[in-house]
């Protein structure tokens, strides 16, 4: 880790604006440019310590040394979030609300989540072999929500499927500095919210009996460490908390399906899946695309670290995706190159697309391995079952946006299914999809 000391400081009083307009370059840039992996800021009229890399991450990630609660900025909680979810606990009361999220991550219910979403791309297939047009990107994000909710044990009618893929998809965009999104996503919030309270209710009353091992079931009959049940409004934010960021998956999705149209020569490889390919591909779809640029934690108590002293409740951001392309950590890091993962040493830190440390005892994201397995399987489909055209169209994508997808949402264009069945994708070994992150 490169930091100077005294650690520097950014120009500029506030740098919010610099921020929002900047984006996913804005942390990355500035440690380039004052040679500090570590260097102070004001973001919302507060003083912010910036921290990036490997090293970086295994101290943000220390549970003894840093907090959430207060750290993340209000307005998240309003649309992307919801209040009273796991992102923002700690100490025992967020492991064990840890361990409710993943005992909903059994290897039979990965599988489960695997069978269902590789139906529900088919089915939809199925339909775009009628389209002269299809926007990738919308489309699985409505594959996502049908799947989502089968597998959480939410009933989704088929007159809502369309309201609630919008809701679920404006949350996720709703964070980067948009008032406009932000108050799409504020509002689906609240629709969204009433509905799975409603869900929750239907559960806890009998009239709704989703199996036990589904999301809905577990977090209906979940018991805080005080017996109690999650009141309704906090059940139906963690019911939202697994629906919703697994439509997040469409913009990997969407990314890797660029990929293997601008790197024609991995098309074959993911397709043989030799030495697991379709994992490393897909990893390397996270570490190089940009989705989750930073995460935020407060100093639990006072500590020294390369001779800074962090103060108990200063505010320390992690550079996530300048993290996952950290020079230290990455050879030549601005390259697609899914083969650096053969050899890779498998650090909880250098590589945080979805949070670093222990999924057990840390906030690294519940939901990782649904991602992964997700993606392996979908890429393996693009590859192997079906044909398309991709016509001329702007694939570049704005790096100030946050969250970014290539502009045209990737056109697909004469559809075909070259293979009748999927059994064939349904058949990769437990272990390795399930189990690595
Ligand atoms: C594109 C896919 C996804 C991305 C990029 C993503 C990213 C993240 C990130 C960055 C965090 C915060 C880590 C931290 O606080 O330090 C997180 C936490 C979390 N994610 Fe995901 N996630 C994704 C998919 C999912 C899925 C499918 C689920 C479904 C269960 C999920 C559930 C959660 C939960 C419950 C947390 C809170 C964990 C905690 O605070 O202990 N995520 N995710």
């Amino acid at each position: 880790m490169n930091v100077k000391t005294p650690i520097p400081k950014a120009k500029g009083f506030d740098n919010t604006l610099t921020l929002i307009k900047e984006g996913f370059d804005f942390l990355p840039k500035r440690r380039r440019e004052l040679g500090s992996d570590m260097f102070e800021t004001r973001l919302l009229g507060k003083k912010v310590v910036c921290i990036g890399g490997e090293d970086a991450a295994k101290v943000f990630y220390d549970n003894n040394l840093f907090k959430r609660k207060g750290a993340a900025p209000a307005p998240l909680k309003k649309s992307l979030l919801g209040k009273g979810g796991a992102h923002g606990m700690d100490g025992e009361p967020h492991k064990h609300r840890k361990r409710m999220f993943l005992s909903m991550m059994t290897p039979d219910r990965l599988e489960e989540l695997k069978r269902i979403a590789i139906r529900q791309l088919d089915a939809k297939v199925t339909e775009w072999e009628k389209m002269d047009k299809v926007i990738f990107f919308n489309e699985v994000q409505e594959v996502l929500t049908r799947t989502g909710c089968e597998w959480a044990g939410v009933p989704l009618d088929e007159k809502e499927v369309k309201q609630r893929t919008r809701e679920l998809a404006a949350m996720v965009d709703s964070f980067g500095g948009s008032i406009t999104r932000f108050n799409a996503g504020k509002k689906a919030r609240e629709s969204q919210e009433k509905w799975l309270k409603g869900t929750i209710k239907a559960i806890r009353n009998g009239d709704l009996a989703p199996p036990a091992n589904t999301a809905a079931y577990i977090i209906a009959n979940h018991r805080e460490m005080n017996g109690k049940p999650l009141d309704d409004h906090t059940a139906a934010v963690e019911l939202n908390n697994v629906i919703r960021p697994l439509i997040a998956t469409a913009y990997y999705l969407t990314f890797g399906a660029v990929a293997l149209f601008e790197h024609p020569q991995v098309v074959q490889k993911v397709k043989e899946d030799k030495d697991n390919y379709s994992h490393m591909f897909a990893q390397e779809v996270r570490r190089y695309y940009p989705f989750a640029p930073a995460m935020a934690a407060k100093v639990k108590q006072d500590f020294t670290w390369h001779e800074y002293q962090f103060k108990k409740n200063m505010l320390v951001v992690l550079d996530i995706f300048g993290t996952n392309r950290h020079p230290l950590s990455w050879d030549n890091p601005d390259e697609f190159r899914p083969e650096r993962f053969k050899d890779w040493k498998e650090s909880p830190f250098s590589f945080i697309p979805q949070g670093g440390g222990d999924h057990h005892i840390g906030h690294r994201c519940a939901g990782e391995w649904m991602t992964v397995l997700i993606m392996r399987a979908f890429f393996k489909y693009v590859s192997d079952h079906v044909s398309y055209t991709v016509p001329k169209q702007d694939l570049s994508y704005s790096m100030s946006r946050m969250p970014t997808i290539p502009k045209s949402g990737f056109v697909i264009t004469e559809v075909k299914k070259t293979k009748s069945s999927t059994k064939d994708l349904e058949k990769t070994s437990k272990t390795q999809t399930v189990m690595r992150s």
